[in-house]
């Protein structure tokens, strides 16, 4: 099925399906005659480069960069790495380039794109559900600081989102878990419904039932499209996406990147939410247990680190890219389905949930 992310004439489709690696069709418009750098890793490589390039050989010139595998690589000496390629190559401005991989390579080939000759074309093959599900769709690229995740980066959309469905196939289950983290969040942020689907369905998602699969990547994709083409800069609406990131980029830049995965620190994150909420007297009891189980089930973490103390958090947290003239902004639920912005964190509930919602040492 093909959805659209209605942006003006930065629209652009998402195919998700089997088989599509093989559809030559799908991409044949975009890349015809053009100068072509397919960015993957190492990891990905031996799996699915050669389908790519295959998907891709009606381009003029098709080249491919491999990178090193890893959030602890998603900086800027890694993208310096493209630009060395491209300009190796006597790249022009009208080149395409096209993230072969999960979040990371997506996040870094999209910002590559951003700002190689001021601004190429590029294109979205996720082969992570959390890229999927997420990280393709919405033009959010970047990079990672020490002192920040996602700290340098830019809007910059793709012109096509291609996600082959087969990829998962061979997607560890640690990797496969940390995506259903944002599938999740989608449930929590604005879909109530989905997220009682969720509940019912989250065995055989965890056991990757390929039509439940399909249902969730499709939802989720539509609902993402749908916020991103009301809010693309994320001056409101687009906000509510970042539910539990304020948490969870804390726990992944003080953990050293790498060593919490993104979603997993994400489902951390939306448990401090959710606690946070309920002391704010916004969601029951039952609430909150509803959240802890369903990613209890999809087997994530329900706290965050051992090793992390209120301290930790607070200055990670006060770096985070929604806060405003130096004032912490949260994502909280009212209701699952229903999440704001908040401005007015009370100090004292936070520092409780942080040290409750924290694994003891
Ligand atoms: N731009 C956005 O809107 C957005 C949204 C969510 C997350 N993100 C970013 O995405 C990143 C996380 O993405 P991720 O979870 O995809 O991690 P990832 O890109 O590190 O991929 C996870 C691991 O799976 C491997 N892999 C990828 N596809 C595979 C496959 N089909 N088979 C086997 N192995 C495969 C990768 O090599 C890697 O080791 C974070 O940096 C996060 O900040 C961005
Ligand atoms: O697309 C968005 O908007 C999101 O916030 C999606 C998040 O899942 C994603 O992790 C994003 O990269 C976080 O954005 P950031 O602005 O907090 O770095
Ligand atoms: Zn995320």
């Amino acid at each position: 099925m093909t959805l659209d992310v209605n942006l003006g004439e930065r629209s652009y489709p998402i195919h998700i399906g089997t088989e599509l690696l093989n559809n030559a069709e799908l991409v044949e418009s975009l890349v015809i005659d053009r100068q072509v750098l397919i960015i993957t890793n190492d990891t990905i490589a031996p799996l699915y480069l050669r389908a790519t390039e295959k998907l891709l050989s009606s381009a003029g010139t098709l080249s491919s960069l491999i990178l090193p595998d890893g959030e602890a690589f998603k900086n800027l000496t890694t993208l310096n790495q493209v630009f060395d390629r491209l300009l190796t190559l006597g790249y022009s401005r009208n080149c395409i380039l096209v993230a072969l991989g999960g979040g990371v390579i997506g996040d870094m080939t999209g910002y590559a794109a951003a700002s190689y000759q001021r601004g190429v074309d590029f294109i979205q093959i996720p082969t992570t559900l959390l890229a999927q599900v997420d990280s393709s769709v919405g033009g959010k690229t970047g990079v990672n600081h020490p002192l920040g995740k996602n700290m340098i980066g830019a809007f910059h959309q793709p012109r096509l989102v291609l996600a082959d469905m087969n990829s998962l196939k061979t997607l560890p289950d640690r990797e496969y878990a940390a995506g259903l983290a944002e599938v999740v969040k989608y449930g929590i942020l604005g879909d109530s419904e989905f997220f009682s689907w969720l509940e019912v369905n989250a065995e055989k998602l965890l056991a990757r039932d390929p039509v439940l699969l399909a249902q969730a990547v499709e939802r989720c994709c539509q609902n993402k499209a749908t916020i991103v083409a009301e809010d693309e800069k994320e001056s409101g609406k687009r906000a509510l996406l970042n539910l539990g990131h304020t948490f969870g980029h804390a726990i992944e830049a003080h953990m050293g990147y790498g060593r919490w995965l993104h979603g997993e620190a994400v489902s951390a994150g939306m448990v401090m939410a959710v606690d946070l909420a309920q002391r704010l007297g916004w969601l029951t009891e039952q609430d909150v247990s509803r959240v802890r189980q369903l990613l209890l089930v999809m087997q994530l973490p329900v706290e965050g680190p051992a090793e992390m103390a209120v301290d930790d958090y607070l200055p990670r947290m006060a770096v985070d890219k929604k806060n405003l003239d130096g004032r912490l902004r949260l994502i909280l639920p009212r209701s699952i389905g229903c999440c704001e912005m908040v401005s007015t964190v009370d100090h004292q509930l936070l520092c409780e949930t942080l040290r409750s919602c924290s694994a003891t040492r």
